[in-house]
Parts: structure tokens; C-alpha cells; sequence
């Protein structure tokens, strides 16, 4: 079966083939509600609609930002699979934002302000060749393919990430400038090297004449050896050589694969030769990337390198707030507090617990609070658990009371150091196995009896006092991180 857009007279009229789709999304949709069951099918893929094929992708539509997203996130995969196992022709599903005269899925209203679209392609140059080059296929292999969510404007600058970010406006503002070329952003997984060159690209095509290429290193290596099988490899340098900016994301995948780094390695020559901007990221600086071939190194070293470091807790914070404030559902700063404790690897995963969060909440109607946080997430939480000791307690509580850490053990009985001692043997009780004795001893060598007093003095207070048991509950989580 072959869907395809193209002038082929073999190929399917536009309606057979439309009827043709809708039959394939049929089955898809009933495969789909066997699979998730009822509530969730309602909930999230009902709101799809067909959009159009182009060739190896089909667009879904959603109604809103938050609905592509989610539906992205939870269903993309499994969306894709089971379109090719329907047609075999199509390998990837896009989702889109639905515009005003989209087709939408029947009783939905469009999102007032919808997202950038999720797709641009590539602008032309202009040029008096270009009606000799790309052949429709080709072209579509440098195609810039841009997520809408990712601008300057939904980027939350922080002390970590504000080179990065300041370097990232420069290149949108003024291309090519001296000392910029190439802009080298790099950091660890998911703190937003992705987001700031789609931020560029967006900025870029949005000002319009000029024209912007984006593509991971891997797909830069399979389009490179696609060219060389079907022997358009002049093609390819040529449209690749021709954009006014070429961003490369992960370029750590280029290590080891000699041929494909020798390729990329004349390109970038020849565009920066030519005044064109190079924007490359990676996970490591240049001088670390070592799988690389020398020269390579030192000509991605040459222009302005710009690390995005680990977030801090007051980023992870802002980013929330952000995230939050975007979704429309209220999140309590206690929430977002905790999620900020407790996931601090990346932003990516933390941005997908809000999203599980706000899902649920919409899916259900329901408020979010620390309790339903606690069991909407219990997976990813538990993944970051990890054995808590006494130190640790006791500097998490006194830091929360801004007291000092020796007054855990100091004999000072005034109730401002005495509460948060006590619920710092409280919470060792709660969260570590050792006994009254050993957590007695932790404490300035108290007596086991202290502990009992301390921890039944604890629970009495938090049954009287919300605030305060909430203090308790929300360190207890922090600690569990
Ligand atoms: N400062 C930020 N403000 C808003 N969102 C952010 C920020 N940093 C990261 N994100 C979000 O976190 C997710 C991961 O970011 P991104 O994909 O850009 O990371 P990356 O550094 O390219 O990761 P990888 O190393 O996996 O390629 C994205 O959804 C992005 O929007």
C-alpha cells in the first residue's frame, strides 16, 4: 500500500486515499482502547484528528498545546507503531497543534493561541540554482524540523544556564558574528541544549530570509550515508552547503564514525569559510569530546564555547513555576518545592513529572496536593530513592530552621533548637533503621527515652498544628530523595 503525496498516477486519488486513512485510523483506534481501556481513551485519543501525509509521516491534530504534548509524551511511540503496522509507507507520526480550519476531532474547540507550528521547513535560498537543486526528496533531508515549545520565550534563565542563553540570543540577533562562529553549546542530559538552538532556529525564521538547517549528528550520519547508497552525495553537500545556518545537535555521535565526521568536517568548513553560522552542541566541551578526530576539535573550540550547567534548586523552581503557570492547573509552591528536592537530575524528567501531575489533575478534576503528588508519582519517586542517614537529617532540619548543625547535639533546651531536634530524631526514627539507642547517640549521646519523647511529642503537635506536619511531611519527602 502506497500514500503518498506526489504526482504519481499509480498512486491513490486524493480520495481513496483520504478514505483509505480513515479506515486505517479506525483500527488504529480500536487497537489503541483495547490497550489503555476506556477512560483514557475517552480522556486523550479521542480528541485526535487526521491531518495530512507527507511522505513517510502522517500529522495527528490536537486541539491544544497541553493535549499534543501529552499525547506526545504518553502515545507517540505507540502511535507510530501502530501506523506503520497499518502502512507500511508511513514511519512517523507527527503531533500538531490543530489551526483554525485544521479538521478537528468532532465537538473540540481549538486552542485560542496555539503553538508555534511544530514543523517549519527549511527557506529556501535565494539563489539563481534553485531551480536546478533539491529534488523534491532530497530537499526534505536538511528539512528544519523546529518543536514549537521550544523558544526563548519559554526558556527559564538561570544562574547555570545565563551564558548559554545570553550566547544563544547574540547568534539569533546577529548571525555570524566574529567570535561566535561556531556557537558550541554543551552540558549533561536534558538541560536544554535542544531547546536553546530550537530557540535560534525559531528566532531566525520568524525574522524570515534566512535560511536555517537542524539536525541531530545521527540523523546528519543517516542522511549522509542515504545520499552516498542512492549516490546524490553532491546533493546533499550542496543543500547543505547553501543554508546561512546549520545547527547540529549531539554531535557526540560522531565519535567513532570516521567517514561521517570527515563529511561534517568539510561542511563546517565551508560554511564558516563562507561567513554562514555554525551552532553544534554536545555533552561534552570540545577539549573532552576525545573519540573526536583532532581538527575537528580544535575548529569547534575556535568560536565561543558556552557550558549549561547542572540546575540549582531555585532554577528547577522557576522552570516549575513556568511549567505550571503555562498548564493552567494550580500547583502548590509546597509541590513544586518537593519535586524541585526530589528530582534534580534533569529537567526533562522533572518536566515530565509536572506533566503526570497536571494530567491527572485535569483527567480527574481533582487539586493537586503533596499526598496526590506522592501517589501519581510513586514510580518515579521511587526510582530516586535512595537509604537516608542521620547526618543527613539532621543537616536537611536544621538548615530548614536555619539553626546551626551543632545544636543537634548541643544541650540547648530552647524550644528553637529543641523542636527542630526533635523532629529531626522523628524523622531518623521514621526514615532510617536504627534504633533509639543509636539515634540517642547521634544526638549529643541522649538517652533512648529521649527519642520516645521526642518522637510521641512530634506526632501530637502534627495532629494539632497543619502547618507544622506539613513542614514535617514535606522534609520527610525531601529526605526520601
Ligand atoms: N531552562 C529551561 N527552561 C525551560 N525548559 C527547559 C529548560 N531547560 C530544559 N528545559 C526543558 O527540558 C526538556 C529537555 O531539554 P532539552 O531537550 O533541550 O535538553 P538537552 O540538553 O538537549 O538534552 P539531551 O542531552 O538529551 O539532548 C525540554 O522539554 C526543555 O524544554
Amino acid at each position: 500500500m502506497t500514500i503518498g503525496v506526489d504526482d504519481d498516477e499509480s498512486a491513490f486519488s486524493h480520495v481513496d486515499e483520504a478514505k483509505a486513512l480513515e479506515k486505517s485510523w479506525v483500527r488504529i483506534c480500536s487497537r489503541l482502547k483495547g490497550e489503555v481501556g476506556d477512560v483514557e481513551y475517552h480522556a486523550w485519543l479521542t480528541k485526535i484528528a487526521l491531518g495530512p501525509v507527507d511522505g513517510d509521516e502522517i500529522t495527528l491534530l490536537l486541539p491544544t498545546r497541553f493535549l499534543r504534548d501529552w499525547v506526545r509524551s504518553q502515545y507517540g511511540d505507540r502511535l507510530s507503531e501502530l501506523w506503520n503496522q497499518e502502512v507500511a509507507s508511513i514511519r512517523r507520526v507527527e503531533l500538531q497543534v490543530a489551526r483554525p480550519g485544521d479538521p478537528v476531532a468532532p465537538g473540540l474547540q481549538l486552542d485560542e493561541s496555539p503553538a508555534l507550528s511544530a514543523q517549519q521547513n527549511i527557506v529556501p535560498p535565494e539563489s539563481d540554482e534553485s531551480s536546478s537543486r533539491p529534488a523534491p526528496e532530497a530537499k526534505s533531508d536538511i528539512a528544519a524540523i523546529l518543536d514549537g515549545r521550544f523558544t526563548f520565550d519559554t526558556f527559564v534563565v538561570g544562574k547555570p544556564n545565563e551564558f548559554a542563553y545570553a550566547c544563544a540570543r547574540r547568534v539569533a540577533e546577529k548571525p555570524s558574528s566574529v567570535g561566535f562562529n561556531p556557537l558550541f553549546l554543551y552540558g549533561g542530559v536534558g538541560l536544554g541544549k535542544t531547546h536553546l538552538m530550537h530557540s535560534i532556529g525559531a528566532e531566525l525564521l520568524q525574522r524570515g530570509n534566512v535560511s536555517v538547517a537542524y539536525m541531530s549528528a545521527e540523523k546528519f550520519m543517516y542522511r549522509f550515508i542515504a545520499a552516498i547508497r542512492s549516490q546524490s552525495t553532491m546533493e546533499f553537500k550542496e543543500q547543505l552547503r547553501s543554508v546561512d545556518v546549520l545547527m547540529i545537535d549531539d554531535l557526540q555521535f560522531l565519535i567513532g564514525k570516521d567517514n561521517t565526521q570527515e563529511e561534517f568536517f568539510h561542511t563546517f568548513n565551508a560554511l564558516v569559510d563562507a561567513g554562514r553560522q555554525i551552532i553544534v552542541s554536545a555533552d561534552k566541551s570540545p577539549s573532552d569530546l576525545s573519540g573526536l578526530e583532532d581538527r575537528l576539535r580544535t575548529r569547534l573550540g575556535c568560536g565561543m564555547v558556552a557550558d549549561i550547567h547542572a540546575t540549582t534548586f531555585e532554577l528547577r523552581i522557576s522552570i516549575l513555576e513556568s511549567k505550571a503557570a503555562a498548564s493552567g492547573v494550580i500547583v502548590p509552591t509546597k509541590v513544586l518545592e518537593f519535586l524541585a528536592h526530589k528530582i534534580t537530575s534533569n529537567v526533562r524528567e522533572l518536566e515530565g513529572a509536572l506533566n503526570r501531575l497536571i494530567a491527572h489533575a485535569n483527567l480527574f478534576g481533582r487539586p493537586v496536593t503533596l499526598e496526590a503528588t506522592q501517589d501519581v508519582l510513586h514510580d518515579i519517586l521511587k526510582a530516586h530513592d535512595r537509604r537516608v542517614t542521620i547526618e543527613e537529617i539532621q543537616k536537611k532540619v536544621a538548615e530548614h530552621w536555619n539553626i546551626r548543625l551543632t545544636d543537634m547535639s548541643s544541650a540547648r533546651r530552647a524550644r528553637v533548637v529543641a523542636r527542630p531536634r526533635q523532629v529531626a530524631m522523628y524523622l531518623a526514627k521514621q526514615l532510617t533503621s536504627r534504633s533509639l539507642p543509636e539515634i540517642g547517640r547521634k544526638f549529643g549521646n541522649r538517652d533512648h527515652t529521649t527519642v520516645m519523647h521526642a518522637v510521641s511529642r512530634v506526632e501530637e503537635i502534627m495532629a494539632c498544628d497543619a502547618a507544622f506536619a506539613e513542614d514535617v511531611e514535606l522534609l520527610r519527602r525531601m529526605l526520601e530523595s
